[in-house]
């Protein structure tokens, strides 16, 4: 496409391909002078600014909208004109004046570039004479006559509206098939120059129109002229022929053609002259009286307005615009390949013999019996008049059956789509082409139709499908009847031959919906439209109040939010060649789950009768039961709702040492042997429950649910793991094997090397409470050593290091020294704790350090069912004695203890104040 060009003498190009940001006032106001206009659009691009009280400079802001302008009423929906207004702005404000307005101009979806370019959208290129002067700005009304003569071109004589042939830029469609040696008919001038064919028959239905000649008609009456050169370069190339300074020649050389039944371009003009002469006046009649309706129905009365002087210049108008609208309708559908249905007075051509009215009617019925030609390039046209055609050879002869097919064509697009199922009716009818049915579909369609009457066979195959190559088929020839009969058995075609119908490029009846509420779709869009009321006596305007009430609308609908990604999760479906009917796969997480549970079955079993001694024994609240009853469970369900079950209400809402001592209180209270606990009463203070802790300290943890986004990181530190499988000891220990998978609650590096023993299972502060002691240690206290009494496996005293602080590990149990260090290597840190094995009793007095951390065990279930937990009996060794020795090391004491402690216990007026 080209850009207009602009030079200082104001004189606009005549190129409206292509809508212009810089259009001049001049250039608007000459926007009307070309090209064939809507023989409905009565009312001017101009004149329609001018009535809105829209200024000249006002023009230029909706100059963006001016290549739509001449959208044929056909296509054009609606026209708006929407006044913008600010919010601040005062009420009552001329919004006109404001200078916020926009033109819109509402057009069916379906219109395509092409179809707009055909219809006159694209200007042709004139260039300016040297000497052009501002004389060329011309007035409204100058541009109306001028556009009035465009029309009169064929009655002027050659020389004196022939613009230089040098000066005319030929499109770029036709171009580009000249220079693949491609016959024109299919490009966009080249259609054009069939109609220089066509000006005696122009001339004869154009008798009542004016003759003038102005010297800016240069800029307009190029077309025929582009015609006729194309036509001699093409003379020129084919033919080796010159016809160039002798358009009689041409003329000649056609009516031979034509009477050699050699049609070869001028097929096309044939055929329109024969559609014409027996459409047209039906035509304009019809549309003039509809016309007529909108203005004024009195001058319906006049029934020749072509004799009434006052009407006359109207009338011929009107004849212009039609007959232009049809021709160029006529040229764009024909070489699309569109045909429509034909029954009635179709003139039959074979191979270029036109036939008399007579043949027609005897090849009514021929015609009637067209069939379904089942290929995706099935030539149209082919069918008719026995063309076998090649896309470049035998172009000329399907050009030949357009003629015939046209007269099925409706070219009334606005009814071609609004009507595709519609029958035919008569076209006896003086208004027969408006009532023929103007499906777009190739001439086989109205035979599918009919035999899609005939029984449901024919239903499947669609009416309308794209014959993307009208030229291509050779698929069917038959006899100088010119009918194809093409499986007029009724046979289905095989799958692949069956017609498909090609969805046009900008075709959107899938999300057209005439039928929506307006209202409903003003609302989407975030819109309330008032009431309607016609728009200053415009035919078919209304004016309504339109507010915006949601201005973000776009980014609050899913189908608005343009910037909204749209998140796919690529699946891929496998399909086994083999059927596996009845067959789910199962996910490995699954069969992770399963084959746990499998393992802690086994020896659930042999444990159970111990486990029921041991809850009877360890507590007879109802939650430990309950808990208890769970964890004989092997069910994993019945696991799971251990976690729940064990976050009982009362724990919400806690401060993070009353979370940290709920889970100790339980720990200490859960099913610890009997036998344990009697040869090592103190040796089991904290045993650890799932999930007693608050949301902000959870791991990520195996078997626990976690939102969706920390999924990833989870995989990716899983896929680093070398899962190790379930350690004998864990398997046979049910009671252990819960822990085992919230091993990586207590340690997140677990799979690198952390060990645990059985007590060291159950009484290890987890590391996400552990990390948060240790964050508080460290901004609590500037001091470096940390003295942990009671180390364990070294769940605190890693953290303590990681944040910092140099450790002192004691544990009075040696495989607990032989861990904690182990596990202190896998986070790194061992370097930073010093790790000692004996009784802090006995150690503490002659211990060094800032701080002293006490997590000792709480003596057993019991201290979750005394209200108090005394912190001298309870904890083993005693509470306050440990407290008394860790007071000669520092009064930095950091105390672990159950919630329920009595931190105001006093012993011989000592407090742990
Ligand atoms: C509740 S656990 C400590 C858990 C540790 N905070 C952890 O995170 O792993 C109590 C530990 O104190 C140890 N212990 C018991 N009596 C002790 C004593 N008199 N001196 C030193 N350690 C003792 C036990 O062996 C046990 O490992």
């Amino acid at each position: 496409m080209r850009r207009r060009e602009k030079k200082n003498t104001g004189r606009p190009r005549e190129d409206f391909s292509e809508p212009s940001t810089s259009l001049s006032e001049a250039r608007l106001s000459g926007c009307n002078a070309h090209g064939p206009t809507s023989a409905g659009s009565a009312l001017s691009w101009s004149s329609f600014l001018r009535r809105e009280g829209v200024s000249r400079q006002k023009k230029k802001a909706l100059c963006e909208a001016a290549m739509l302008r001449e959208v044929p009423q056909s296509l054009l929906v609606a026209k708006m004109l929407l006044f913008l207004r600010n919010d601040e702005e005062e009420e009552g404000k001329d919004s006109e004046k404001s200078g916020h307005s926009i033109l819109c101009f509402c057009s069916r979806a379906f219109v395509e570039d092409r179809k707009l370019y055909k219809l006159g959208l694209k200007g042709f290129y004139v260039k300016e004479e040297e000497n052009s002067t501002g004389e060329d700005q011309v007035s409204e009304d100058e541009e109306k006559e001028q556009k009035h003569d465009i029309f009169n071109t064929a009655d002027l004589p050659s020389d004196s509206r022939v613009p230089e042939v040098e000066d005319i830029e030929l499109d770029s469609e036709t171009e580009l098939m000249k220079s693949m040696g491609l016959p024109l008919q299919f490009g966009g001038a080249a259609v054009h120059k069939t109609i220089m064919r066509s000006g005696n028959t122009y001339k004869r239905n154009n008798k009542v129109m004016k003759k003038k000649k102005k010297k800016k008609n240069m800029l307009q009456k190029d077309i025929l002229e582009i015609m006729k050169d194309t036509l001699e370069e093409d003379h020129e190339t084919e033919d080796s022929h010159s016809l160039a300074d002798d358009p009689s020649l041409i003329n000649k050389e056609v009516d031979e053609q034509c009477e050699n039944g050699e049609v070869k371009l001028d097929g096309m003009n044939e055929k329109w002259e024969i559609y014409w002469g027996e459409y047209g006046e039906g035509l304009l009649w019809k549309s003039w009286q509809e016309k007529q309706e909108d203005v004024d129905s009195e001058l319906l009365s006049i029934s020749e307005p072509w004799d009434n002087p006052e009407m006359k210049e109207k009338w011929q108008q009107h004849y212009n615009e039609l007959y232009w609208y049809y021709w160029e309708q006529f040229q764009y559908w024909a070489n699309q390949g569109w045909t429509v249905d034909v029954a009635h007075s179709s003139p039959k051509i074979n191979k270029g013999n036109l036939e008399t009215k007579e043949e027609k009617t005897q090849n009514i019925e021929i015609d009637d019996e067209y069939r379904e030609v089942p290929d995706s390039n099935f030539c149209p046209l082919a069918s008719v008049a026995s063309c076998e055609c090649n896309p470049i050879k035998n172009d000329n002869q399907c050009n030949i059956d357009i003629l015939t097919e046209i007269n099925k064509i409706n070219l009334n697009s606005e009814e071609a789509e609004d009507s595709k199922s519609e029958t035919m009716v008569d076209s006896n009818d003086s208004q027969g082409l408006y009532l023929t049915n103007m499906e777009r579909h190739c001439p086989c369609d109205s035979s599918q139709s009919k035999k899609s009457d005939e029984g449901p066979k024919e239903e499947n195959t669609t009416s309308e499908y794209g014959c993307s190559n009208p030229a291509a088929s050779q698929v069917h020839s038959t006899g100088g009847g010119g009918s194809s009969h093409n499986n007029s058995d009724g046979d289905e075609q095989p799958p692949e031959q069956k017609p498909v119908r090609l969805k046009r490029s900008h075709e959107l009846d899938a999300e057209e919906d005439a039928q929506a509420d307006p209202d409903e779709v003003f609302g989407f869009l975030g819109l309330k439209r008032g009431t309607g009321q016609r728009y200053r006596e415009i035919p078919g305007f209304s004016e309504r109040r339109v507010t915006h009430l949601n201005r973000n609308m776009k980014f609050k609908s899913k189908l608005l939010d343009m910037r909204r990604t749209i998140k796919t999760k690529n699946k891929h479906i496998f399909f086994t060649e083999e059927p596996e009917v009845g067959v789910f796969k199962t996910s490995e997480t699954l069969n992770k789950v399963e084959r746990f549970l499998k393992q802690v079955n086994e020896p659930q079993e042999e444990t159970s009768q111990d486990k029921t001694v041991h809850a009877s024994t360890s507590s007879d609240s109802e939650e430990q039961e309950n808990s208890v009853c769970s964890q004989n469970n092997p069910d994993v369900q019945n696991y799971e709702l251990v976690l729940p079950d064990s976050n009982s209400s009362r724990h919400k809402g806690n401060s993070i040492e009353e979370e940290k001592l709920i889970i100790a209180a339980r720990d200490c209270n859960s099913e610890v042997p009997v036998e344990e606990v009697e040869k090592e009463p103190c040796s089991l203070g904290r045993e650890l429950l799932p999930l007693d802790i608050p949301d902000y300290l959870q791991m990520k943890t195996e078997g626990e649910v976690k939102p969706m986004k920390k999924k990833k990181n989870r995989k990716n530190k899983k896929e680093n793991r070398s899962v190790p499988s379930l350690p004998p000891e864990i398997a046979a220990d049910p009671e252990l094997a819960k822990y085992w998978a919230q091993r990586y609650r207590l340690f997140s590096r677990f799979d690198e090397g952390i060990h645990l023993d059985r007590e060291g299972w159950f009484s290890v502060t987890p590391e996400k409470i552990a990390e948060h002691i240790a964050d508080r240690v460290r901004q609590s206290f500037k001091s470096d050593i940390i003295v942990d009494a009671f180390c364990g496996v070294g769940g605190n005293s890693i953290q303590f290091a990681l944040a910092g602080k140099r450790v002192i590990a004691i544990d009075i149990d040696p495989v607990k020294i032989r861990l904690a260090h182990n596990n202190a290597e896998v986070y790194g840190v061992a370097d930073q704790i010093e790790f000692i094995c004996g009784d802090f009793m006995k150690l503490a007095s002659s211990l060094k350090g800032d701080i002293v951390f006490l997590s000792p065990p709480w003596g057993g279930p019991e201290y979750t069912t005394a209200e108090v937990f005394d912190v001298q009996t309870m904890i083993c060794p005693d509470g306050f004695e440990v407290f008394k020795l860790s007071q000669k090391i520092t009064n930095n004491i950091v105390y672990f203890l159950p919630r329920n402690a009595d931190i105001d216990q006093k012993q011989h007026g000592l407090s742990m104040h």
